[in-house]
This record gives C-alpha cells, structure tokens and sequence, in this order.
C-alpha cells in the first residue's frame, strides 16, 4: 500500500525549499531579493526621517544652500526607491511566480506519472491532490506567495530594528507598548481569519455541489435527461437553496470583518492616546525639540504599519507554509514512488511469458471488505483466457492489478517468475496492450489516436484500422487517417460515435502489439454485425499472443482456451464452455439466463 506522508516543514524549511525552485529557474533571485528588502526599508525609513532632518535643519537656520543640499540628497534616495519598487516589484514577481510555474508544469507531468490508484481512488489520497493543486492555484497561492511574504517579513523586520531601538531611546517602554497593541489585534485578526477560512471551507463544498449541477445540467447526456424527465425544476430548486446558504455564509463574514474593524480602531484610538499623548505632554515640558517630536511622532506612526506588515507576513508565511507542506509532501512521495527504488528491473521478456497471481488480495481503502480474495491464478504463455462474471464481481480490478495499476494488498503478482513490482512501471506497461471500458479519444488526428506516440507508422496504422473494423469510416472522413478527432482543439475534428470510439481503443491496442493484449468488454458498444467479426478475428489478432478478455455476457467468449468464472472476487469455475455448461454450476446457470435475453446460444462460428 503506498503511505500517505504527511510531514510537517517548519516556515524557514519551505522558504528554503521554494527558493530552492525559483533560484533553478533564474540567476538573479537573490540580487532581485536583497534589492527588494532594501528598497522597502529605505522607503519606511526615509519616510519617516525626513520630516524630522527638514525641521532640524529648518531650526538650525543654516545656509540655505546646505539646506538645499541635504533635502535634494534625502529626496533623491527616496525618489531612487520610489523608482526602484516598481520596477524591482515587477522583476520579482516574475522571479518568483516562475518557480511556481516550473511546480506547475512538474505537478502536471506527475500527475501521469504517479501511481494510478491514487487519482482512481477518490478515497485513497485525493485529498492530498485537492490539496497541493490548492497549493499551486488556490487563492493565495502558496508557492508563489511564501517568497513574497518571506522578502516583505525581512524587510520589516530590518526597519523595526531600526525604528525599535530609537524609540526605546526615546522612551523605553514604547516599544513594548507597541508590540503589546499589534499583537492583540493581531490576534483579533487570526482569529476573524480562522472565523473566514472555515466559511470558505464550507463555501468551497458549496462551488463543489453548484459546479456538480451545472456539469450536470449542460452536459450533452445530462442537458438531455433533464429535460426530457423534466428535472430542471427539482435542479433550480436545490441550485437556489446552495446559493441562498452561499450568501449566508458570505454575510457572517462581512459582519465579522465589520466587528474586527471597529475593535481594532477603538484599540488604535486608545493606543495613539496613549504614546501621542506622552510625546505632547514631553514637547510642552520641554524634554523634546521639536525636530526630536517629530521624530518620534512619525516613527511611532511607521511602527505601527510595519508592525502589522510583519504580523500579517508571518500570519500568511504559516498558512503558506501549511499550504506548501501539501505540494512537498505529493512530489516527495511521488519522487519515492516514482523513484521506487525496487522497480529496477527493465529487462521484460520479448515474448509472452506465464503470468501468476499468488494468494492476491484486494481491499479498497475505506472499503470493509476485500474486492479481490486470496486469488490463484495462472496464465500461461500464449493463452487466450476469459474472465467472466456478473457486474461488480472484481474482473476490472483483477485487470488493473495485473497492469499494476493498483497493487495487491496481499500476495504477489509474478510474469515470467518475475514479480511485477520489480519492474520498472514505463517498461512494464509495453508489455500490455489494453482496450478499457472507457475510451480515451483525445484531441489529435486518428493516426496519431492509434499510434499514441510522436512517431506513427502510416502503413500499420491503415492495417489496424481495418484490422478493427474502422478503416471504411475512416476512408470516408475530410482527410483520412489525418482528420482530428473531437473539436476541443480543431473546429472541424470529427466525433465519433461509440462503437467508433470502441474500435479507435482496438485498432490502438493492435497497433502496439504488446505480448499481452487485454480487451475489457471490448464489444459492448458495437453493433452485431461489428461484434461478430471482432469475434471471427479474434484468433488472427491474438495469434502468438496471450489474451484477456473480459466480459459479462458469457456468450461472447466461446473462443476462449479457459473461462474463469468470477462470483465476489472469487474465481469459483473455470473450464471450457462445454465443460462449464455440463457441470451446470453457477456459470451455466447465467448462461441460461443470458440465453432467453439476448438470444445468443450460437458460437461465433456459427455467426
Ligand atoms: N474505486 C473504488 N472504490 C471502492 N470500491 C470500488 C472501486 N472500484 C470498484 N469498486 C468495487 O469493487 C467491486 C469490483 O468492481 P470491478 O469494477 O472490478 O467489477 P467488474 O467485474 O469489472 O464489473 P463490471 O462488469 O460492472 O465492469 C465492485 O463491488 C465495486 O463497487
């Protein structure tokens, strides 16, 4: 079973790790970095000097020139910084957000890469893909912004060292007095945050449900049931209610938010009386100059910006942080099992070998039960199996399990006495060819729908269109086997139908000619006519190969050297047809059945 890891990172760990990724994608983070950081103190400091130099040098009555001189100087610093945060703003930005787009790209090819079961099995550990794409996408984009608020908690940190140590000059107990206020309206803020994200939790569940609806509602098969069962009411009706809950929820946080506001100004109104109040009463004393007042009057002020820049930085470094663990924990595991450093072996032989399932079992997570019991099995090489069973009864998983796309949760799958954890997964699955029940038409040309590769051999493609039945309907398209298929990129791609598409999956797994060709419930889709010759060239297409195939309906697999019968992940009969209906068991039994309905006692001899 693969291990969710959920290790937590400190703060300065994933800032290290993020930069880590940006820096790999530019040479001059850092210099982009330090600038920044001295660009944003010098602009606090500055702006908070400046008052102070004019009414010195103001009361000093010194040359006017010199007066001149020292103001141009300080300006000129500050319009150079000025200058500079927009640009330095802009060059950052793009240093950064190309760290996250280099994650995005990787998080995007790993998603193909990683261990199937993962994204099959909602339960499994999709919470950990939820999650880490809200990493990279979500609202505040954690990739993005931990080095946005690392550099600006650096730079607020630098100019309260500043500010800081000159108030406590001037009054030791300022500084404390400030930090006092920042912190408990820090607090007020955390916890109207905590108060919001929860909302946003729920209202997150309630995009979910409306996304489902509108899916739902204007999908092709959706839009059509809906108005011919006149369901759109009953939708309107559930469609009101979540947005009525939506706009509850919304309201509760503009209250809060409002609640936050008015207690954070009563606390600014108190903490100004308080500091302001003492640096008067100093001036009217006399301990003050002016210049020293003023001084002090504006420090007090930027201190208490900057105190709550660093706050809310250091507020939103952690959520980064939670945010950034996400998408560190799934490329780390994924790197593990991608990695897998037991899948080594890449030597697979050329030609079909046994493939033994020993003593497998198969439990779904969270499922209370095993879908696949202690399973026995031997393929041999060469042979053209069938797996037979009701809906549900495990032939899908056994499949997938064979594929290693899920592994066993006891027991072990071998081919050729190999197990088949040892190889080397990209190598392991040129050794198959599957059609699956779904088809997979992607946005490409038909050629290119077959080969599924960057280079496509034309001939063998045309032979296995016909091979599968598809080549007449092909031949008849604007451009052949170059006409592109579905209109998701190409305004004129075609889309075929589903038997199409079925026989587009079959010509796919002949083009491969893999030693193992896999066809689960290849026929269900087609027409009679297209069945029964799927079925009389079925010998050709497998020759010199071992075959799968999976179906429900007994009748369609007379052909096979074996039947398994499968009843609960157990395979409880297996023979030949003639053997499997003599000892009229289970399977002979569904067969009867099947007969009445579908009429199908013929073999495909006889078709
Ligand atoms: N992702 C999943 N999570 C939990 N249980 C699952 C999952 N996929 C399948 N199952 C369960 O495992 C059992 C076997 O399913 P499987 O798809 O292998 O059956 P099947 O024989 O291929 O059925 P069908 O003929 O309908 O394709 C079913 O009871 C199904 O509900």
């Amino acid at each position: 079973m693969y291990e969710k890891q959920t290790t937590k990172h400190g703060v300065l760990s994933n800032i290290r790790w993020q930069w880590q990724q940006v820096r790999r994608t530019t040479h001059h983070a850092t210099r982009q970095l330090l600038t920044g950081i001295i660009i944003y103190a010098v602009l606090a400091l500055g702006a908070t000097i400046l008052p102070a130099v004019v009414v010195q040098v103001l009361a000093q009555h010194t040359d006017l020139s010199k007066v001149a001189l020292i103001l141009i100087g300080i300006s000129t610093i500050i319009a150079l910084a000025q200058w500079g945060r927009p640009v330095n703003e802009i060059t950052f930005q793009n240093t950064y957000s190309r760290g996250r787009i280099a994650q995005l790209i990787q998080f995007g090819i790993h998603l193909v890469k990683v261990p199937y079961v993962w994204q099959a099995i909602p339960e499994y550990d999709q919470d950990r893909y939820a999650a880490a794409s809200y990493g990279l996408y979500g609202d505040n984009q954690a990739a993005q912004a931990i080095i946005k608020n690392g550099r600006d908690l650096l730079s607020s940190s630098l100019t309260l060292l500043v500010l800081l140590g000159s108030l406590a000059v001037i009054k030791w107990w300022l500084p404390l007095l400030l930090l006092a206020f920042a912190l408990i309206s820090d607090d007020l803020q955390k916890r109207t945050r905590r108060f919001r994200r929860e909302q946003r939790d729920r209202n997150t569940t309630i995009i979910d449900r409306t996304n489902y609806l509108m899916r739902a509602s204007t999908a092709e098969t959706g839009a059509k049931d809906m108005r011919l069962y006149h369901f759109a009411g009953q939708f309107r009706t559930k469609t009101d209610a979540l947005f009525r809950e939506h706009e509850t929820n919304d309201f509760r946080v503009s209250f809060r938010v409002f609640l936050q506001d008015v207690s954070i100004a009563a606390l600014n109104g108190l903490c100004n009386f308080l500091t302001y109040g003492s640096l008067i009463i100093d001036i009217l004393r006399g301990i003050f100059s002016v210049s020293g007042f003023t001084y002090a009057f504006n420090a007090v002020a930027t201190t208490t910006s900057q105190l709550s820049t660093l706050l809310q930085s250091w507020n939103e470094l952690n959520q980064n942080s939670d945010d950034l663990d996400l998408v560190r924990n799934l490329f780390s595991t994924e790197e593990a099992a991608i990695a897998a450093p037991h899948r080594t072996n890449t030597h697979l032989p050329a030609a079909p070998q046994p493939i033994v399932f020993k003593h497998v079992s198969f439990r779904y997570p969270g499922a209370d039960h095993d879908t696949i019991r202690d399973l026995n099995l031997t393929i041999p090489a060469g042979a053209k199996f069938a797996l037979v069973g009701a809906n549900g009864a495990g032939k899908t998983t056994i499949t997938n399990l064979m594929l290693g796309l899920l592994a066993p949760t006891a027991g072990e799958i071998l081919l050729g006495g190999v197990p088949i954890n040892t190889y080397v997964l990209r190598d392991y699955w040129q050794y198959f060819a599957p059609v699956f029940q779904e088809a997979t038409v992607l946005a490409a040309s038909v050629a290119e729908n077959v080969a599924f590769h960057s280079t496509v051999d034309l001939p063998r493609v045309q032979a296995v269109l016909k091979q599968a039945g598809l080549s007449t309907d092909v031949a008849r398209m604007a451009h052949g086997v170059e006409t592109p298929l579905t209109n998701y990129i190409a305004d004129d791609g075609v889309q075929l139908s589903g038997g199409q598409q079925q026989k587009l999956m079959l010509a796919r797994a002949l083009y491969r000619d893999a030693p193992v060709l896999i066809l689960d419930e290849p026929t269900a889709a087609l027409d009679a006519l297209a069945e029964s010759r799927i079925y009389q060239a079925y010998n050709q297409m497998t020759a010199g190969k071992t075959s799968l195939f999976i179906s429900h309906r007994l009748a369609s697999t007379q052909f096979a050297d074996e039947i398994l019968f499968l009843e609960h992940g157990h395979i409880t009969e297996r023979g030949q047809h003639d053997e499997l209906i003599a000892a009229n068991r289970g399977y002979a039994q569904l067969f009867k059945i099947q007969s009445q309905y579908y009429q199908e006692g013929a073999t495909p001899d006889a078709q």
